[in-house]
């Protein structure tokens, strides 16, 4: 049986190695981005990186590794996000403040290493993306509990930039204060589905009649609550931490499968791969007309197109009272018999991105 010492010295062995590999990698990817910059072509591609995870993850099945997929998947996202810096250093915004739920999963997409811009509303994301500021935006989506960020949709419907990738991040909420008591404690704040997702526990701690303060995110919630003697936050564990407010309790939120789906802006399409997901937007031109989107989803049952989400959302274009469907299913643009479909309707579809179906 080897000792502690040759157990350290055996892995000091295997990390120099490893050093070697990833520096010999690098190499590659240098020259893949020298390629890029001849070709002009996207420095991210979602699809590949999921590809080669895929094939790390079965590989790793049939050799028995001791690693399971999110391992494989946190370790080669961040060589990824390394490389992609390498090859061109890109500006990430972000609906921010620092710590926001969205500057997490921007980390968890980009690394540590990259250049990230901390915003204060999806509209600026948006704005700072369109401008060329930024190569990347992360915003959020919808939420498993409280439904649509409809900001984001309104803003995708208008902006032409498009998304490029999707990623679902357990959220789990902390409820941070300077207090020593509960009862002390006459503000909370947090960001509207902050409260909204954790209702029963302010409930059951006999926090509802206490003010709550809606803000613009959980982080700035954060900020504000560590500034403000008697006043908590309901915000991440690591807005919490980063913004020096001590954590009363974890894990607060109503649901455990408390989730929300973020989405990775650009300006660039992917390419096929064998997992795609399609957003778009419709806007049926009969809209008033009865039958009007069964007709339309039936062209998407005939190609057998499968969806996974449909949402109304009002226009907000005229006066009057138009709707507009965001609908996502399954596929890419520019497979022939989802051209089939968006063609017949192409005066009605705005498509709003194409990407690897993200792990849910
Ligand atoms: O294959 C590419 O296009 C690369 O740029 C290389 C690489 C990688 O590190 O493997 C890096 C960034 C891309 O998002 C995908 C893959």
């Amino acid at each position: 049986m080897k000792t502690l010492d040759d157990c350290r010295e055996a892995i000091d062995e295997i990390d120099n190695e490893m050093l070697t590999l990833l520096n010999k990698r690098m190499k590659v990817v240098q020259r893949v981005g020298e390629i890029k910059k001849e070709t002009g072509g996207a420095i991210y591609r979602p699809e590949r990186e999921k590809a080669i995870i895929d094939r790390l993850v079965s590989l790793n099945e049939k050799e028995g590794g001791l690693l399971n997929y999110k391992a494989i998947e946190a370790i080669f996202l961040e060589i990824f996000a390394v490389a992609r810096n390498l090859e061109l250093p890109e500006r990430i915004a972000y609906l921010g403040p620092e710590g926001s739920f969205t500057h997490q999963a921007a980390e968890s997409r980009f690394g540590a290493m990259s250049d990230y811009l901390s915003l204060n509303s999806i509209a600026s994301v948006f704005k700072t993306l369109e401008s060329g500021r930024a190569k990347f935006a992360v915003v959020p989506i919808e939420n498993s509990r409280d439904g649509i960020v409809g900001e984001t949709l309104d803003l995708l419907a208008k902006s032409s930039m498009k998304i490029v990738a999707e990623l679902y991040m357990p959220i789990h909420m902390s409820f941070a204060t300077k207090a020593e008591k509960l009862e002390d404690i006459t503000k909370i704040y947090s960001k509207d589905k902050g409260f909204g997702q954790c209702r029963e526990f302010l409930n059951e701690h006999g926090l509802i009649n206490v003010e709550l303060i809606p803000v613009e995110s959980t982080a700035k919630a954060a900020i504000l609550a560590a500034r403000e003697p008697n006043s908590a936050a309901i915000c991440s564990h690591i807005a919490a931490k980063l913004y020096g407010l001590p954590t009363l309790f974890e894990n607060i939120e109503d649901a455990i499968d408390n989730t929300t789906r973020f989405v990775i802006l650009s300006d660039f399409k992917n390419a096929v791969s064998e997992n795609d997901k399609t957003s778009i937007l419709v806007r049926l031109k009969d809209a008033v007309e009865a039958g009007s989107l069964v007709r339309f989803l039936q062209d998407f049952e005939e190609e057998k197109i499968n969806l996974s989400k449909i949402e109304s959302r009002p226009s907000r274009d005229k006066g009057g009272f138009g709707y507009w469907f965001y609908i996502d299913f399954y596929g890419h643009i520019d497979e022939e018999k989802i051209q089939k479909v968006i063609q017949k309707h192409k005066d009605e579809v705005t498509w709003l991105g194409s990407y690897v179906k993200g792990e849910e």
